[in-house]
């Protein structure tokens, strides 16, 4: 049960590091609400590359971040839960501008109906700058991960490619979650263009089909083929490629021309969001302990039911043995859909 797609220097002492946002998520308590209506909220660290971290520190690697917060208690909260989740937090820069932490109010509608709404003037994490970056952070690290969120803007943007420059100077992995979310972004065209260029200096790329559409705006592939979307990637620096289709699952891709279909698993759904963080934690923990993809597929599938299931998405990420055990369960039948 090998993988051959990746390797990674055993000789490096942090497993992986993220880089981009760390933010506040204000999840509804009162479920199966339009927001109008929605008066409490629990908080949790949020923001999808903070999340990721989380899971993978939860799944027992050793980890840190680099992002930018706020000078202020929603920033002190952010640090000291990192910190208590064993996150190496060195490269977290403190925001001296006056700027605030971005709030992710979460409207919990139906399972199936869920809604983001965004506070994101002036948020720290985008004023992240090249020269804040620690390249030792990165040189020691087997794995780097980036979103693309952390491209919308200046200076965040730059630092997300002087942390690419570091990765490939130092040869860490690079991941890459698409973590496309449009009220970032001013125009389709800037996005597109800045999503690709991150993109081709990636080993894996994940995203959702609609996220490939953004970056291909359907020029050479008005049909949608995932395998035509994947292919355009390994002429650069690609390895994996996965696409992912929510409930329907997803597909993954290798340089070599395999590919590997992950269905997803039954859940007691509570909420959508938090499924591709989740996902993409388990996915790279099984890569890094030499998984074959499709045991990692399998894995980073159900990390993902474990956290729709449950009310956060940071707090709720599982450590290995509840998805070995979720797995298994599954198997027996014992989960089923609602
Ligand atoms: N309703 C669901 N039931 C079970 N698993 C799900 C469901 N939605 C998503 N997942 C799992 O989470 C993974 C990622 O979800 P997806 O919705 O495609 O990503 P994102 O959250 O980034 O939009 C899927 O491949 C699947 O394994
Ligand atoms: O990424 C954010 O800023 C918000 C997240 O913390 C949030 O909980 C979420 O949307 C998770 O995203 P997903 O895993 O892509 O569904």
């Amino acid at each position: 049960m090998t993988n051959n797609a990746i390797a990674f220097n055993a000789a490096k002492p942090l497993d992986f590091v993220a880089i981009g946002r760390l933010c506040i998520d204000l999840n509804a308590n009162e479920i199966n609400r339009p927001m109008e209506e929605t008066i409490t909220f629990t908080k949790y660290v949020g923001g999808s590359p903070a999340n990721i971290c989380i899971g993978m520190s939860r799944l027992g690697l050793k980890t840190g971040f680099i992002g930018k917060v706020a000078n202020d208690q929603m920033g002190r909260f952010i640090t000291g839960y990192l910190e208590r989740e064993g996150i190496d937090a060195s490269g977290v820069s403190i925001d001296r501008t006056g700027a605030v932490t971005g709030l992710a109010f979460t409207e919990i509608k139906s399972p199936t109906d869920c809604s983001i709404l965004m506070y994101r003037d002036n948020v720290a994490d985008l004023l992240l700058e090249a020269g804040e970056v620690p390249e030792a952070l990165i040189q020691g690290a087997k794995m780097l991960l980036i979103s693309g969120t952390a491209l919308a803007k200046s200076p965040s943007r730059e630092a997300v490619f002087q942390a690419l420059e570091y990765a490939k100077k130092h040869g860490a992995v690079i991941a890459f979650d698409l973590d496309y979310r449009p009220y970032t972004w001013t125009s389709d065209e800037e996005t597109a263009v800045y999503y690709n260029l991150a993109a081709e200096k990636c080993d894996i790329i994940i995203g959702t089909r609609e996220e490939f559409d953004m970056m291909e705006r359907l020029g050479n592939n008005p049909e949608r083929d995932d395998h035509i979307t994947a292919a355009k990637w390994f002429d650069h620096s690609a390895n994996i490629v996965i696409i992912k289709h929510g409930k329907d699952g997803s597909i993954a891709y290798t340089k070599d021309g395999d590919s590997h279909r992950a269905r997803s698993f039954p859940a007691k759904v509570v909420k959508t969001f938090g499924a591709g963080d989740s996902y993409a934690a388990g996915f790279l923990y099984g890569l890094m302990q030499g998984w074959t993809i499709s045991a990692s597929m399998e894995f980073g599938s159900a990390a993902a039911c474990i956290v729709i299931s449950s009310h956060s998405c940071s707090d709720a990420m599982p450590k290995a043995p509840q998805v070995h055990e979720h797995i298994e369960r599954c198997l027996r039948g014992e989960i089923t859909n609602d």
